[in-house]
């Protein structure tokens, strides 16, 4: 057998060509409010990609578990849903949440009830300004913001520690703790080393609170350094926190690789898509580095109450997941495509309201399926 060609993926991964025609089943998961809308545009321009380059195959399955399925059977998921969802080579998320439902509930129901027990502990969301947009930020050239956030997707904040008791007391106390384990810190600060090191900066900030937070964040700091001693290519510094977002803010250009906890990366991934112009552009992967789990792609934003049944939800965030998940499973050349296709269109001015455009949800999508038409076909396709 022929030996596959190793991909480096921007998501800091290797991705594996297989020699054949490969065909990848698809879990789709839409979820609530515009999670249903942009991943169904996904749908569409990931189909017509695979089409339009016929070098792959693409099938897809959707799965209807939501806010909507809650109401109907008391619960997110059913029993054997993980059994289901590994049968899988990727699963492709909107989003979760509903104005009638608790966030906690949608969130721990859904979301994190797949991602942690499938073990995708690299949440990884690159940001970069896309051609025919602006970031708010006045001094901020295209390539000054081209970061990689990685975030810690299994413990820490998230970890599902904690209780309330003596409810409707006035001695009522609540604990939210978080966890912090060898184990967790160590593959997370390996995984956001090696992704330092595949990009040509090999450049990586560690962000932490160990000056508040004196146990868990300085255990962090620890593991931090211990595993840096692995990657002496790699160029690292620790930065507190709140002095990040305003380095993100004031020195753009001197960021590259972030790593952070599952809370403070949450907030700072957020950031990071605005100042690249939209929350509406910025893609998440969700990665089972060790290849036992299928991985799951979204959209780093949620469901988005305040625009659903509009048709303006900007569906890029989605075609970049896309790409990002073509590259995890070998298919580089097409997500390069995809994103080229996406860039020509921003750039053409075929943009949703909250990039400052006109254009409809289903407009975007029609104008990337129409330029992934041109680009495929074109002689210089392999240009990309
Ligand atoms: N991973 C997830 O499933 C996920 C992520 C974030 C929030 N949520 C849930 O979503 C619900 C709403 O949360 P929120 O309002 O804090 O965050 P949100 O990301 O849904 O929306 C924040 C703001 O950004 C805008 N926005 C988001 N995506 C957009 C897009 N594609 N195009 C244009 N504008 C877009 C929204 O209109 C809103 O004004 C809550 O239930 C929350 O728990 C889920
Ligand atoms: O914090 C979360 O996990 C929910 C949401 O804000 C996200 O970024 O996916
Ligand atoms: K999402
Ligand atoms: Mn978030």
């Amino acid at each position: 057998m022929a030996p596959s060609a190793t991909i480096t993926a921007t998501n800091g991964t290797t991705g594996v060509a297989a020699p054949g025609r490969q065909s990848y089943n698809i879990a789709l998961i839409p979820g609530d409010g515009i999670g249903i809308e942009v991943i169904h545009a996904g749908q569409v321009v990931l189909q017509h990609l695979a089409r339009c380059l016929d070098t792959f195959d693409l099938k897809f399955e959707e799965f209807e578990w939501s806010s909507a399925y809650y109401k109907k059977h008391g619960r997110y998921l059913p029993d054997d849903a993980l059994d289901q969802v590994r049968k899988f080579n990727a699963i492709l998320f909107g989003a979760v949440g509903a104005p009638d439902v608790p966030d906690h509930i949608s969130l721990w129901g859904l979301r994190l009830a797949l991602c942690q027990p499938l073990q995708q502990y690299a949440n990884v969301r690159p940001t970069r300004i896309l051609r025919g947009t602006t970031s708010p930020l006045s001094n901020c050239a295209r390539g000054d913001l081209d970061w990689v956030i990685v975030r810690e997707n299994s413990e820490g904040e998230y970890a599902g520690h904690g209780g309330t008791s003596h409810i409707n007391q006035e001695w009522s106390v609540a604990t939210e703790v978080s966890i912090f384990t060898q184990h967790g810190c160590e593959r997370i600060m390996r995984f956001a080393f090696s992704t330092a090191q595949s990009r040509p900066r090999k450049k990586l900030t560690v962000v932490t609170k160990s000056n508040a937070q004196r146990n868990g964040m300085v255990f962090w700091d620890h593991v931090a350094a211990k595993v840096a001693k692995e990657f002496p290519d790699v160029e690292w510094d620790k930065m507190l926190v709140d002095a990040m977002t305003t380095r993100m803010v004031l020195k753009p250009s001197s960021i590259d690789t972030i790593v952070a906890t599952n809370l403070h990366a949450d907030i700072l991934s957020d950031l990071a898509a605005a100042l690249a112009g939209s929350i509406g552009i910025a893609p998440t992967s969700n990665l089972d580095p060790t290849r036992k789990n299928p991985s799951m792609f979204e959209p780093i934003h949620g469901s988005a109450f305040d625009i659903t049944g509009l048709g303006v939800a900007n569906p890029v965030a989605t075609f970049w997941t896309s790409a990002e998940m073509l590259r995890w499973l070998g298919q580089a050349e097409a997500a390069e495509l995809l994103m080229l296709a996406v860039e020509n269109v921003t750039e053409g001015g075929i943009k949703t309201q909250d990039l400052g455009g006109k254009s409809k949800t289903v407009e975007v999508t029609e104008a990337v399926c129409k330029e992934i038409e041109k680009l495929a076909s074109s002689p210089s396709k392999k240009m990309y």
